[in-house]
């Protein structure tokens, strides 16, 4: 396959591989690896995207006011890198509780939000209320959400350009089951999902695409530094070809999915690797310090 180096625009000077995915001839081996004719390219920029290193944690339904208060606190004392992007979703009842008490050096993000105004919706949080709570964020499509609640891509696209038209940011989940990455659908899966938001957001200046394969999420069983490498790269061309260029370069992709303070440097040396969305480790302080901290190992490799 052909293999060819573009510049990557916000890196002048610098060149990386961009193949054609679409053509690409890719097979899954046993160790669930995706295989192609072309290898991944080595890291030859620190970070393909132009953006900022973003590390996020995803308490999802964990804590009690008293653990969180420990954790808020532990947070505001850790050391971080300053450049590192840096954002907590806590559960709901407790998200102005820890808006307020968090330093603002870390911003808070919802795990969900309404796919419109606020009214009569038993059970939904509006993004006007977000907002009205000083919440930046919003965790859409994340893998719980599709696959434990039944969410379809409609559904979370609407939603997305909801929170994006109304000015929160998106953290834009996609990833494959596992039963999808070993019949071969790891891209088409991927591609499907992201085209499901590229069809319906106004603009991506407020978007991070997490890539969380599902087989990896809370099993302790974390993508190889050249497994999430592979589908980062792929969701960048996919972009490119299908977005734009400049949307491509700067959009940040994160990986999640079992990331935790030992693997979390090896993943991040991956060119296209620009930060992490943490589930299970963002719920330790000094752990989760680590990870964002693991910008440095990027730094080394550039
Ligand atoms: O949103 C975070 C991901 O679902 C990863 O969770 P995990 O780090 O517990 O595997």
């Amino acid at each position: 396959m052909e293999t060819v180096a573009t510049p990557c625009p916000r890196f002048s000077g610098l060149r990386r591989s961009s193949p054609s995915f679409h053509n690409a001839p890719f097979h899954i081996n046993s160790h669930l690896r995706l295989s192609s004719s072309r290898k991944p390219s080595r890291a030859v920029v620190a970070m393909a995207g132009s953006g900022k290193f973003f590390v996020g944690g995803n308490w999802k339904c964990n804590g009690t006011k008293d653990s969180i208060t420990k954790l808020v606190s532990d947070l505001n004392s850790a050391k971080l890198e300053s450049d590192v992007d840096v954002v907590v979703s806590p559960p709901f009842v407790y998200l102005d509780m820890v808006s307020s008490s968090l330093t603002d050096r870390i911003e808070v993000s919802a795990q969900n939000s309404w796919i419109g105004k606020g009214g009569a919706f038993t059970g939904e949080i509006s993004v006007e209320q977000l907002k009205d709570i000083s919440c930046k964020w919003v965790i859409l499509g994340h893998s719980e959400r599709r696959h434990v609640i039944g969410e379809d891509d409609q559904f979370i696209g609407k939603k997305a350009a909801y929170a994006l038209n109304e000015g929160l940011g998106v953290i834009a989940c996609i990833g494959e089951l596992l039963e999808e990455r070993e019949a071969g659908k790891t891209f088409d899966v991927c591609f499907q999902q992201l085209k499901a938001f590229a069809d319906v957001v106004p603009s991506w200046d407020n978007i991070v695409i997490a890539y969380e394969p599902v087989w990896a999420i809370g099993t302790g069983k974390v993508a190889t530094p050249q497994q999430a490498q592979e589908v980062h790269l792929a969701v960048r061309d996919w972009l490119k070809k299908n977005v734009s260029e400049e949307v491509a370069s700067k959009t940040r992709i994160i990986y999640g999915g079992s990331v935790n303070g030992s693997n979390c440097g090896e993943l991040a040396k991956q060119e296209d690797i620009d930060g992490f969305l943490v589930g299970g480790a963002s719920l330790k302080g000094p752990e989760f310090a680590t990870i964002v901290n693991s910008v440095t190992s990027k730094k080394v490799a550039a």
